[in-house]
């Protein structure tokens, strides 16, 4: 291109030196006057272009008017360089325009290789922060929180809001989805836990929000549970606080009436249950028509299929959110396969952003093995680990409400600062619990899945999975209960003989995670994704925990069998009961089958009239409104059975 330019730019000059030539024995004399002048004019340093081209058309009219008279010019310009200063000179008009256009073209180049260097810049804070985005039109990650302030306008209110909570810098989930979330764009954000997934929701929502507006909802944010629900609520109201807006969250004990007034809210944090109930009533108690933003937190918790998953509540609530200017946000530090695919298929031009590998353990918690023979091997194990010294906060996992009921029975004894929460406590009950907790007024905290995901105890040192965990995304959560926030924390795992074949799974993940493994749990074999599926759906049986010695069981055993024999021996020797005789036979003899299964049973079955009615209520966990219509049900079948 610069050759076509330099070429096209001499072509009056060629044609000027065809002219010369023929008057060049003319005007010889003239030219070398001309060119005398315009070289001193050069070398005096002043722009001789004009002079240089009036010179020029003043030789063109000369030589007109003197076309008869001829010289050579050939001769002149082989013996003189002049021609060629000449060539200069008249270069010197074009190189003017050339030079235009350098400039141009390095005004161009300088804001190329500044882009360039932006880039870098960008590439270079995702690199560093382990930062992956995929979709298209990315918008740029923060700097820092100033960056909300100079290129959003965001509020200083609620920068001083975050500041006054202690966060300096943003967290690597906070640098990438809070400017896409700003750009109104629908995203899935997968990062691990404790990376801070919480806030960088909440900053987006209240900057669009802005002030309190009386159209009813504008935000709605779903986790899986009500601690966790309640969690979130917490974290908006300090982040939101002097803005005007108002939250508010579902309570069980929220009057029937109160969808009446919810128009005076402008987010709404649930879970999905406590929603569709609302939305079920009849008229509904709850319009999600005004929603602008949707954020499921624990999306792939929320996406599961069956009991413990939420998909079909999704699905009910995501149609209720029918307005046209939705957006969508999936959030969750683990991610399954299918909840991207129809994340990429029904939310619109997302955005994906990973931090670090997906689906793997925080990198601040030191993760252990130990392998505990049998379940009682899991109570010395443990008991050992408190005896040893341990700085509280500690969280256990167990898998169910009742084993955490029999470990909480073993180590109260124990003159441990302990309690336990699960499903079957009511939810005043969990509440105070929680605040125990947080209070440090307990110490060791056993608990089920309920507090697997997205709990943010802070300063939890230590997570013990006293049961095995029964899936890789189970695993990866509870663990994310310590080493939050860039804090470190430790976790150990004990395993049996009967956990071995999750073993290989949270192996990888430990190994990952840059935590030594025995090179042999690498090298099992893998279970089938069937049977991984089928296993992360159900709880391994396991015995009874209790401390109580085998050959302890036994005695008491023999003792109760002699105590039956001699009421035996009495009624054989007296008069004859027949009916009551064979009662007490049947009586011990299942007695006996049963003990002889299970040794720990008596421990086990023991029940207190409120522990029943509280598993009766876990059972039924079924909204007045649907006991009044199975009431119904069963009226109707019966009439009709008479019928
Ligand atoms: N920018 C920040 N600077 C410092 N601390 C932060 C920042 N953002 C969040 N945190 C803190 O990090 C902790 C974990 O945050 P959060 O609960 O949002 O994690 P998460 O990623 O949602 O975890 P999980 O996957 O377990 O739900 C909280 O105590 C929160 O206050």
């Amino acid at each position: 291109m610069w050759f076509r330019l330099k070429y096209v730019t001499r072509l009056p000059l060629f044609y000027f030196q065809i002219i010369s030539k023929d008057l060049s024995f003319q005007n010889t004399t003239l030219e070398k006057a001309d060119r005398k002048e315009t070289n001193e004019l050069k070398r005096k340093n002043v722009d001789v272009n004009s002079t240089a081209l009036l010179k020029k058309v003043k030789v063109d009219s000369d030589s007109e008017s003197n076309s008869s008279s001829s010289s050579s010019e050939d001769d002149d310009s082989t013996s003189d360089p002049e021609p060629e200063t000449e060539l200069q000179i008249l270069g010197k008009i074009t190189s003017k325009g050339t030079e235009q256009r350098r400039e141009k073209k390095k005004k161009v180049k300088t804001k190329e290789k500044l882009a360039a260097l932006h880039q870098e810049e960008v590439n270079r804070i995702r690199n560093q922060h382990k930062i992956h985005i995929y979709g298209t039109d990315k918008p740029e990650p923060l700097k820092s929180f100033d960056d909300l302030v100079t290129n959003y306008k965001m509020s200083d209110v609620i920068l001083k809001n975050i500041a006054k909570i202690g966060y300096t810098e943003p967290t690597p989930i906070q640098r990438q989805t809070i400017p896409a979330m700003l750009h109104r764009r629908e995203i899935m954000a997968c990062a691990p836990t404790g990376s801070g997934k919480t806030a960088a929701f909440i900053l987006p929502i209240i900057h669009h929000l802005g002030k309190h507006s009386k159209h009813g909802f504008r935000a709605l944010v779903l986790a899986p549970t009500r601690e966790l629900a309640k969690q979130i609520y917490r974290d908006f109201q300090m982040i939101s606080d002097g803005t005007g807006l108002k939250l508010h969250y579902i309570d069980k004990t929220v009057p029937e009436n109160e969808g009446k007034s919810v128009k005076k809210f402008d987010i709404l944090v649930s879970t999905p249950n406590r929603l569709i109930y609302q939305l079920n009533q009849d008229p509904p108690q709850i319009d999600l028509h005004t929603v602008e933003w949707l954020i499921v937190d624990e999306s792939d918790k929320l996406f599961e299929e069956g009991k413990s998953g939420f998909r079909d509540q999704l699905a009910i609530i995501y149609k209720a959110c029918d307005s046209k200017n939705v957006r969508r946000a999936m959030f969750s530090a683990t991610f399954a396969y299918d909840v991207e695919q129809w994340c990429r298929l029904n939310l619109d031009n997302v955005i994906q952003v990973n931090v670090g590998a997906r689906n793997s353990a925080t990198q601040t918690v030191e993760q252990e093995l130990q392998f505990v023979g049998t379940e009682f091997g899991k109570l010395f194990a443990i008991r050992e680990i408190i005896h040893k010294g341990i700085q509280p906060p500690v969280l256990v996992f167990v898998q169910s409400k009742e084993r955490a009921q029999e470990l909480f029975n073993e180590l109260i004894y124990d003159g441990m600062n302990v309690d336990a929460i699960h499903s079957g406590k009511t939810q005043a009950q969990r509440d105070e619990v929680v605040m125990k907790f947080r209070l440090g007024k307990v110490w060791i905290l056993i608990c089920t899945e309920l507090m697997g995901r997205g709990i943010d105890f802070k300063g939890v040192n230590l997570v013990i999975n006293y049961d095995f965990p029964n899936s890789a995304i189970t695993y990866i959560h509870r663990i994310g209960r310590t080493g939050r926030a860039g804090r470190s924390g430790k976790a150990i795992t004990f395993f049996t003989e009967d956990d071995k074949i999750n073993l290989r799974s949270i192996a990888n993940i430990m190994v990952e995670a840059g935590c030594p493994v025995p090179p042999y749990m690498l090298q099992m074999k893998k279970p089938t994704k069937k049977k991984r599926r089928r296993l992360a759906k159900r709880v391994p049986e396991r015995e009874h925990i209790s401390t109580a010695l085998k050959a302890d069981l036994e005695k008491a055993k023999k003792k109760r069998d002699i105590i039956r024999k001699v009421k035996l021996q009495k009624i054989e020797g007296s008069t004859v009961d027949k009916k009551k005789l064979r009662r007490l036979k049947a009586k011990s003899k299942n007695k006996s089958d049963v003990d002889n299964k299970n040794p720990t049973t008596q421990k086990g079955k023991k029940k207190t009239p409120k522990d029943a009615v509280e598993m009766k209520r876990s059972k039924q966990n079924i909204s007045p409104n649907e006991k009044v219509k199975k009431f119904k049900q069963k009226k109707k079948n019966k009439l009709k059975n008479s019928t």
